[in-house]
């Protein structure tokens, strides 16, 4: 997947601009609150349906004004046919006041999700070291992401899960358990199940891509294990036993406290001494391997690189540490985009092919070249 062109207008602090990206390493600079981050969560709000500075969509909207648009246009490799054939898609999203609205290659869409499903970008930030040491939630959800792209069928199952779940939470808190709860307990067993397995699967998958790759961008971390949670004792009992044991503690708490979406998953490093305490530039790199090896494995799954968007990456790391990350970028076919106030450190000792853009005052030009080495 290659971006070829990104429009926002009353972005942020953008009025109108224009990116017009290159396939490879895009690196795109400007001095602190010139609008980088935004230029990346730009595509990453096409992508996700939302934003990576938090939940709220708010302050997305230019200050003043009353909508906001984001254009995305890409070339994808098409899978069936002639290698070689690409397609050009194109994504536009406008927001106003509480509404959002989609089109997809000139379609309106039903939901966001299509558009989600349309693109993929993998975004790292500077806060997204909360994947190995924030909340289960940011796991559940990379793992879901991981799986919402590679396996069609996980989406339904998920849907449905959830639904059963809602179900089930109204009527514990509601106290009408004879109501349907043992429908909506086996329902729920019927999709936590396989949904459970398939986080499982693609976690081992997973390992075996993230693991040379940390190896190799942070050598000094030694071996890793990722450890799923299923978020009941599954060695022990199915889910649905496990859901009639909970049963009597759910209907005190008023929601469900067993199941996949209490699920989680650890990474281990079982050579490391001190392992519960990474500093923040290790637990970064740890972080930034799992969204790397995310991209890798879904290049291998999907036959085609999601976008990869890394916002600050000079950030808490180290010069070697950055060329190690770059040249493993480099070698990959992935579209990649990198911020940052300056070209990061560990780019400079390297001889790569990088095209500059330069974010002021509210608009994006050509930057100047890197110095080589
Ligand atoms: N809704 C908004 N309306 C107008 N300006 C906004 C809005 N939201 C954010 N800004 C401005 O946009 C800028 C933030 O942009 P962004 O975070 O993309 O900058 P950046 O180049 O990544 O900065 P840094 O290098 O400091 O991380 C700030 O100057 C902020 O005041």
């Amino acid at each position: 997947m290659q971006i070829t062109r990104l429009d926002l207008r009353r972005f942020r602090r953008f009025d109108e601009v224009s990116l017009a990206p290159h396939s490879g390493l895009n690196l795109i600079t400007g001095e602190n609150g010139a609008g980088k981050t935004s230029l990346l969560e730009a595509m990453h709000l096409m992508a996700y349906g939302r934003s990576f500075r938090g939940r709220v969509r708010d302050g997305l909207l230019k200050d003043g004004a009353t909508d906001l648009e984001v254009f995305v246009e890409w070339r994808e490799r098409v899978s069936s046919g002639d290698p070689a054939s690409v397609r050009v898609r194109k994504a536009g999203l406008r927001h106003s006041g509480q509404d959002w609205t989609g089109r997809l290659d000139g379609e309106h869409v039903a939901q966001l999700g299509d558009l989600c499903a349309a693109l993929a970008v993998v975004s790292f930030e500077p806060g997204s070291h909360a994947l190995v040491t924030g909340s289960a939630e940011n796991r559940r959800r990379y793992l879901d992401w991981g799986l919402f792209h590679v396996e069609h069928e996980f989406m339904p199952l998920w849907r449905r899960y959830a639904r059963a779940l809602k179900q089930r939470n109204a009527l514990l808190k509601s106290g009408r358990i004879r109501d349907g709860l043992e429908a909506w307990e086996r329902e729920l067993a019927e999709a936590g199940e396989p949904l459970s397995r398939r986080r499982q699967l693609y976690l081992e998958a997973l390992q075996d891509t993230m693991a040379p790759l940390l190896d190799r961008i942070a050598p000094g971390l030694g071996r890793i294990d990722l450890e799923y949670q299923p978020g009941w004792r599954r060695d022990a009992m199915p889910l649905e036993d496990a859901l009639l044991l909970a049963r009597e503690r759910d209907l005190q708490a008023g929601y469900t406290s067993v199941g996949p979406h209490r699920g989680d998953w650890r990474i281990q490093f079982p050579g490391l001494p001190g392992r519960e305490a990474l500093s923040r530039g290790q637990a970064k790199l740890t972080a930034l391997a799992a969204i790397l090896g995310q991209a890798a494995h879904h290049a291998h799954a999907r036959g085609a690189w999601p976008v990869i968007a890394l916002d600050d990456l000079g950030s808490e790391l180290d010069r070697a540490h950055q060329g190690r990350v770059l040249e493993w970028l480099a070698e990959s076919a992935a579209q990649v985009f990198i911020t940052g106030t300056e070209p990061p450190v560990g780019m400079v000792d390297l001889d790569l092919d990088v095209s500059m853009f330069h974010v002021e005052h509210g608009r994006v030009r050509d930057g100047a070249p890197l110095p080589r080495p």
